[in-house]
């Protein structure tokens, strides 16, 4: 039997990505909803609870609706939104932090899929702290750049609209409440005492995102080889050589790619480690994709590119 699989919100940016990554695949069976039912509460529930797995690509309200309208002890799901992220009774699906993640991930029936920019930051920070070689209380920074397609539907149809407001050419500088709905997940995942100053940026260009952590007084050479050894083996998140692959790094570089990649410059005193990777990817569609292949015990880049 193949295992039954619903996306909630498919109309969606993640959602319609999460199509694209499994609607070839015949080791599934996707379960469709009519069009004029999609958002039709009772019809939602027959589906939400007649799936193997579902992946929920909805606003964070609707989202937590949709976990509550499932009322059996089999139906999985993959949350893309930030809704339960920073539940202890969810698990946080990004595999390659540790093995227990990977292994909680496997065994799981809820996995919170991170944000964009949470897994940009936490990429970089989590074997930071994990192993040492900078402390949970250090007094973390990072900027992040993406496409705006990390804005959904609303976002895309403002930056592509042909009368649209000539500032959208320049970067847009947001989150100046300094309370970006990631920070709880950074906090959360990486064990830091304090959450990081976070500047998110998006441009005027369709997805790809680079995401850098500034580490003032920590020696780069030692981060870019805990990272290499945090990584080791790993196929969807690799480290660059030291000082990166290029003499710049453009933010849309590993666009349209599942994989995220590390790039460690600096020097003995100072360190910037920048995660290059698609906030449609690995950012989000990619990595419930990766997570769905975990649980399933397929090889985890199944339908994935790497
Ligand atoms: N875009 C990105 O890069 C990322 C997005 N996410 C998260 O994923 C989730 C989806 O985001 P995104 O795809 O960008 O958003 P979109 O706005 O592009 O899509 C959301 C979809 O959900 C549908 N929807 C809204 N309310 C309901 C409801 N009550 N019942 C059924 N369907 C509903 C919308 O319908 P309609 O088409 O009619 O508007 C739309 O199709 C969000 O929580 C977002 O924060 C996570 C990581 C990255
Ligand atoms: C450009 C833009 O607005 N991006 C979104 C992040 C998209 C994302 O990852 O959202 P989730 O937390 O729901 O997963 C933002 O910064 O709010």
């Amino acid at each position: 039997m193949k295992p039954k699989i619903y996306i909630d919100g498919r109309e969606g940016t993640t959602g319609l990505q999460i199509y694209e990554r499994l609607g070839g695949r015949d080791d599934l069976e996707l379960l469709l909803i009519d069009e004029d039912k999609r958002k039709d509460t009772e019809e939602r529930r027959r589906f939400l609870n007649a799936a193997d797995i579902v992946f929920l690509c909805l606003p964070d309200a609707a989202a937590r609706d949709a976990v509550s309208l499932i009322e059996n002890e089999t139906t999985r799901v993959i949350d893309a939104s930030t809704a339960h992220r920073t539940e202890p009774d969810w698990d946080y699906g990004f595999a390659e932090l540790s093995k227990a993640h990977r292994a909680a991930i496997a065994a799981s029936k809820r996995v919170a899929n991170p944000g964009c920019h949470a897994s940009g930051f936490i990429s970089s920070v989590y074997p930071l702290v994990a192993r040492e070689v900078v402390p949970a209380d250090f007094a973390f920074t990072c900027s992040s750049l993406t496409g705006y397609s990390g804005g959904g539907k609303k976002m895309i149809a403002e930056y592509e609209d042909e009368n649209r407001d000539p500032r959208h050419a320049s970067e847009r500088i947001y989150g100046l409440n300094l309370q970006h709905k990631h920070l709880p997940e950074m906090e959360y995942v990486c064990g830091l005492t304090q959450p990081p100053v976070f500047v998110p940026v998006v441009g005027d260009f369709y997805k790809g995102m680079a995401t850098t952590v500034m580490l003032p007084s920590v020696d780069a050479r030692r981060v870019q080889e805990a990272l290499e050894a945090h990584y080791e083996g790993q196929r969807l998140v690799t480290v660059a050589p030291f000082g990166g692959d290029e003499p710049v790094i453009y933010a849309n570089a590993l666009a349209g790619k599942d994989s995220l990649r590390l790039i460690v410059c600096g020097h003995a005193r100072q360190a910037i480690v920048t995660a290059l990777f698609d906030n449609l990817g690995k950012g989000a569609s990619g990595a419930a994709v990766q997570n769905m292949n975990i649980m399933l015990g397929l090889d985890e880049a199944t339908g994935l590119t790497v």
